[in-house]
Parts: C-alpha cells; structure tokens; sequence
C-alpha cells in the first residue's frame, strides 16, 4: 500500500503545514500538523470544550459507527513553545491521501492551550515520531507510520515541504519524481523518540564549509532551524545590523539587509537554504525588523532542523532497522 497526501502551508509565512486526514466511518476530514517531533495523534474533537474552539473542524466520535472509546486511557503533551493539549481516547479508522489504518489511536483533546484554539486552520496534530514518545497511560499507542507499516510497500515515508507552496508528504514510497540526483541517507539514533541524526558541517554564504558533526532532530513541526550559538553567531556576523533580541527572543535584522545562503551538510552532500527562506517574516506587519528562520539552539538542549532547513530538500524518513533519514536536492 502507499498514501500520497498535500502539506499546506497555514499562513504565508510557512509557520505550519497541514494535511488532510479522514477519521471514521462515514469519514470526517481533519487538517492535521504532521509532527515528526512527537507521537501523539490528537484531535479537536466533540469532546473539546467550546470555549476553547474557534473555527476548527472537529471530530466526533458519536457519529463515527467504526469508533470504539479506549476505556480508562488518557493522554497529556506539552511541546517545546510551551503548548500543550490532553484528553481521552478513541480507536477509529484513519487514512492519509488514500492509505487507511483500521484500528487507529485518535486521541481527542478535552483541553487544548490557547496557542491551539487561536490557529483555527489547525485541527490537530499527527505524530511521525518514534512511538515511544506516545503519552497515551496506561498503555502507549502506535503512530500512524507504525500500524501501517505492515500493508506499506516500503518501510518510509517522505516530506517534501515547500516554500510558500504546497509540497506533500508520501508513506510506503519514494517518489523519483519528486528529488533530482541521489539521497544521501545518514544514521538515525531512536533516542529518545526522534527522528535524530547528524549534519557533517555548515557554511555560511560563500564561506568554506565547516565539518563539525552537528547533532539534532529533523522536525516537521518545528517552524525554524535551531542550531549552535557559535553556528548562528557566525551567520549573522554577515548581515548588516543583526542583533540578538532579548526583546523579540532571538536574531532580529532591518528587512532591507541583504543574507547570506546557509548550507547544512549530511556526509558528503550539501544542501543549500536561500537567503529568502531565512529572511523569516517581519515582526509585525508594519515593521521594517525582520525576524531571522535562523535562530539559536542554546537552552533547548537540542538542536532542531525544522521546517526551515527540511523544505530546502526531499527528505526520506526510513523506518528500517536500523533507521535511517536520507536527504536528495529537488
Ligand atoms: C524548542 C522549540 C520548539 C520545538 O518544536 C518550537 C516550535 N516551533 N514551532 C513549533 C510548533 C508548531 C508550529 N507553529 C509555530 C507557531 C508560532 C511560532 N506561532 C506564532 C504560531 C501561530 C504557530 C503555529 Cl500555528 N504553529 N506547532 C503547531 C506546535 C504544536 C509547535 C511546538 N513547538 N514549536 C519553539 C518555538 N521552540 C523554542
């Protein structure tokens, strides 16, 4: 079996993707988030609160004669923005741009923070981590990738985001149609539920590539690209009038300042973000401060390969054993 789905960006300045996704029988079409950065597969739902809706769609299960209550289990998540949603449960067929799970966990929000009920074009998440980071209790749930996976022609699925467009994400196939040249694949460490691996260096602009081993995640959920103090530092050393905001949390530039390219490696390719797609958005409409899709990792832990740098190729998320994440030009 194979699904081949649209990632819409939401707004204009590409902060979240969405994807349609039909949840029971007769099928309800949700607009979900997938999230290679988390496991749970969440939904506003019937049992959410109305005060905490405001214009998504919603699933309900009342009306679904294929969902069945997963009786005493309940699920609670908090994302790295700080947001955060919980609820109940429910087993239900799920399918993605024509590939269909029968018995899928939907989880279904019964409090969701507000950051969740101001996106109205969103309507939930679907998690394509490791399914160990599920927050289903008692008993952990599969992601969609992992109960699929038997009927998938091929063990991966793949995202091609875009920028300021609409690209697609594809499950139990590579699509040659969609890279030019060949993926480089490199290893993936499941710890602790991610989709981790390494980069082999940067540059920045014209400027010789540096090799340093870069650990982090490649999220799908995450707009920006979060990386090394001393990486970033060195990036907007090239842009006229950067400076690290206390006050706007993180790298703000006058919108007129010309950027330098980004080049992240992974072994031997090179993969090249523009200027523009750094050039992030302006910090309010009336600004002439832009906000850079470059910021640093320090604090977090972690370094986060988002939606910034992944749209700058066609990204193949491998689940074989071991796994592996391969990146091709496009
Ligand atoms: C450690 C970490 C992150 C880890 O991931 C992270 C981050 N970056 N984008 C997102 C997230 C998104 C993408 N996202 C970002 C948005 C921002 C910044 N704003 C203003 C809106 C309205 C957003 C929407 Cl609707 N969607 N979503 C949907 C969720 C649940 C996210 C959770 N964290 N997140 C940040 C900002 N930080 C510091």
């Amino acid at each position: 079996d194979t699904g081949s789905a649209a990632a819409i960006p939401i707004n204009e300045v590409d902060i979240a993707y969405v994807t349609p996704v039909t949840v029971g029988t007769p099928p309800q079409t949700l607009m979900l988030d997938l999230d290679t950065g988390s496991s749970d597969l969440w939904v506003f739902s019937s049992l959410t609160p109305s005060s905490q809706v405001r214009g998504q769609d919603i699933y309900t299960p009342a009306n679904s004669s294929t969902s069945k209550l997963l009786n005493g289990h309940t699920w609670s998540i908090r994302y790295g923005d700080g947001s955060g949603s919980r609820g109940t449960v429910y087993l239900d067929t799920l399918a993605v741009g024509g590939l269909e799970v029968k018995s899928q966990a939907v989880q279904t929000a019964q409090e969701v923070s507000s950051s969740f009920t101001q996106e109205q074009s969103l309507d939930g998440l679907m998690g394509l981590g490791f399914s160990t980071l599920n927050t289903v209790r008692p008993s952990s749930q599969l992601t969609f990738f992992d109960n699929a996976r038997p009927s998938l022609d091929e063990e991966v699925f793949t995202a091609d985001l875009k920028y300021h467009a609409t690209g697609s994400y594809d499950f139990g196939f590579v699509d040659r149609a969609k890279y030019t040249g060949n993926i480089s694949y490199t290893a993936v460490t499941e710890s602790p539920g991610y989709w981790t691996h390494s980069l082999s260096g940067y540059a920045v602009g014209s400027g010789a590539f540096q090799t340093t081993r870069l650990s982090g995640i490649s999220d799908t959920g995450t707009t920006l690209l979060y990386l090394p103090t001393a990486v970033v530092t060195a990036y907007y050393r090239q842009v006229q009038g950067a400076q690290n905001s206390q006050y706007y949390g993180g790298y703000v530039f006058p919108c007129s300042s010309s950027l330098p390219t980004f080049t992240f490696g992974i072994e031997e390719a090179r993969f090249t973000i523009p200027a523009s797609y750094i050039n992030y958005t302006r910090i309010s409409p009336t600004s002439t401060t832009c906000y850079g899709g470059l910021q640093s990792s320090s604090g977090l832990g972690i370094n986060i390969f988002g939606d910034v740098a992944l749209k700058a190729a066609f990204v193949v998320f491998s689940g074989t054993n071991p796994p592996r994440i391969g990146f091709a030009h496009k």
